[in-house]
């Protein structure tokens, strides 16, 4: 029987560990702040959560425009409600897998690990738990799968302090809601709470070194974003690096490279993540890091080490949930010898959740206009969509790029309260190599949202016809 030890249970991890046991392998999961990790405890599931709470205020304030009359002001936010429930939730999720690791036989350790080989080029693997209650096991093991995961990077000069200054595992803890939250990072994650709290009726000041928010999505998707967010009052401070953030008597001061200042009551850093790969005693076995500090691994998850496997936001890959969960099986079906396709990015379907939300699959844009891709596309605005006039929406578009010759689906971007699931018909096309003549001949429900999914496909397939 193969001997597994996987240090981290976040998605990589415990997904790992799942299949692992499923396939016969002895599993041992050793995580230092609970099943589900940082993903569930304190990033994914907490953000999204607090994010469901705000969408109430969304419906809210576009209830007007439906001939239902209520004041958004009206209806009562009761923050610590929000901030239990957004506690609560990751918890009993944690306990959900937990429960499933245990069904299947994995042996849960809760401590930290660390790789201990006494010499470099071992065929088998030797990892020293050390576990919560002060003792330590050793574990001897054919595989190790390293899935430590990532945490807030600190910028010098702007730590974070939990009462004013802070990150954004910190937010939950605060009594009240910010009088003026300046967030300075304006990646997916500044976006998202930049976003939530603008619906929640905060004043948000947003902070950002390039000349857009979320600057490596899709442009047109971002410039619909930043226009509802400028709409909602949001004040975008662009081209701001953001070199200091300091206490004032009574709130904070973002002093930027340029000489440039801004004043709110909070500031919330967003300045993305570092890897979890200190301490993993990886010198032992002859292992070096990237100098992002990332583990690099190939696309079925193998390190420079034979036996040795990473997966998740320790690689760098892809910080996504998805791609974590989908690294750390291959990685399982790898050591255990069982058929693997390597991770293929080009189908990874991912969402930024927004008001409007922004969803994306396949190729960008950006590489089809630089002329790396050759593709035809086609973006259609949803308010020609019967559906969204009947809910109201101004905003949003659904684009598709297929192949020049085939029409085969490469990718696609939904703009869209929902996009987050409007998405997968486009990738289930990405992902099976799906033309947009398949797609246009899918019948969408009348009226729909997807229906625009469709037709932008039939649109593309009369370009085709035309060729
Ligand atoms: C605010 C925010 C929102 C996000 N929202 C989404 C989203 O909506 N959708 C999405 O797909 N992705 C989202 N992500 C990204 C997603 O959270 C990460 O990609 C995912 O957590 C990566 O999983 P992982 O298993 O690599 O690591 P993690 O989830 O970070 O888990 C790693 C675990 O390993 C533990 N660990 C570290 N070192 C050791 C050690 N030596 N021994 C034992 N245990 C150790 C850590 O404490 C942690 O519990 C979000 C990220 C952030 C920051
Ligand atoms: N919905 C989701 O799926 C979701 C949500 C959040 C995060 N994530 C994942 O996490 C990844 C990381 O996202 P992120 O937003 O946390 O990090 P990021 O690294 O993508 O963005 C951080 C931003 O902060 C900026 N920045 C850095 N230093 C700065 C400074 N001094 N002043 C002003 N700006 C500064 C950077 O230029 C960058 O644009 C994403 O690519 C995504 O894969 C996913």
């Amino acid at each position: 029987m193969t001997r597994i030890v996987i240090i981290g249970g976040g998605p990589a991890g415990y997904e790992a560990a799942l299949v692992a046991a499923q396939h016969g392998a002895s599993v041992s999961l050793i995580d230092s702040d609970g099943v589900g990790g940082a993903c569930v405890l304190y990033d994914c599931v907490p953000s999204k959560t607090f994010i469901a709470s705000t969408g109430v205020r969304t419906d809210l304030r576009r209830a007007n425009d439906l001939g239902i009359n209520l004041d958004p002001e009206q209806a009562l936010i009761s923050l610590p409600q929000i901030h239990s429930r957004v506690k609560s939730l990751p918890f009993a999720q944690s306990s959900d897998i937990r429960a499933r690791l245990l069904t299947v036989g994995v042996t849960l350790l809760s401590g930290r690990g660390e790789i201990i080989d006494p010499r470099v080029g071992l065929a088998a693997h030797q990892v020293r738990a050390i576990l919560a209650d002060g003792t330590e096991q050793i574990l001897d093991t054919d595989v190790v799968l390293i899935a430590t995961g990532a945490s807030p990077r600190v910028l010098a000069g702007a730590e974070p302090d939990g009462e004013r200054i802070l990150n954004w595992r910190q937010l939950y803890d605060l009594e009240e809601l910010p009088t003026h939250l300046v967030v300075v990072g304006s990646g997916v994650t500044g976006a998202e709470f930049v976003s939530a709290y603008t619906e929640m009726g905060v004043q948000v000041t947003s902070v950002s070194s390039r000349n857009r928010v979320l600057p490596h999505e899709d442009e047109d998707a971002a410039l619909v974003l930043e226009d509802a967010l400028a709409e909602r009052g949001v004040k975008l401070v662009k081209q701001a690096r953001a070199e200091s953030v300091t206490r004032t008597a009574d709130g904070i001061l973002v002093t930027l490279s340029d000489g440039r200042t801004v004043e709110g009551s909070h500031a919330l850093m967003t300045v993305g993540s570092v890897p979890n790969t200190d301490g993993l005693g990886l010198d032992k076995v002859g292992i070096e890091l990237d100098k992002g500090g990332f583990l690099r691994v190939d696309r079925v998850s193998r390190t420079t080490v034979s036996g040795i496997y990473a997966a998740g936001d320790c690689t760098g890959l892809l910080p996504l949930a998805s791609v974590a969960a989908m690294q750390g099986r291959i990685a399982m079906y790898h050591a255990l010898g069982e058929g693997v396709s390597p991770i293929k990015l080009k189908t990874v379907a991912s969402a930024v959740f927004t008001r409007p939300e922004i969803a994306t699959v396949g190729v960008s844009q950006a590489s089809i206009d630089s002329g790396e891709v050759p593709a035809r596309t086609v973006m259609l605005p949803l308010n020609t969509n019967p559906r969204a006039k009947m809910s109201g929406l101004r905003r949003g578009f659904v684009k598709i790029f297929c192949r020049p010759a085939t029409g085969v689906v490469i990718g696609g971007v939904v703009v869209a309260p929902v996009a987050s699931e409007l998405i997968l018909p486009i990738a289930i096309a990405v992902q099976n190599n799906l033309s947009v003549n398949d797609l246009a001949q899918t019948f969408s429900v009348y009226p729909s949202l997807s229906g625009s999914v469709i037709e932008a496909a039939r649109q593309l397939m009369r370009h085709d016809d035309l060729d």
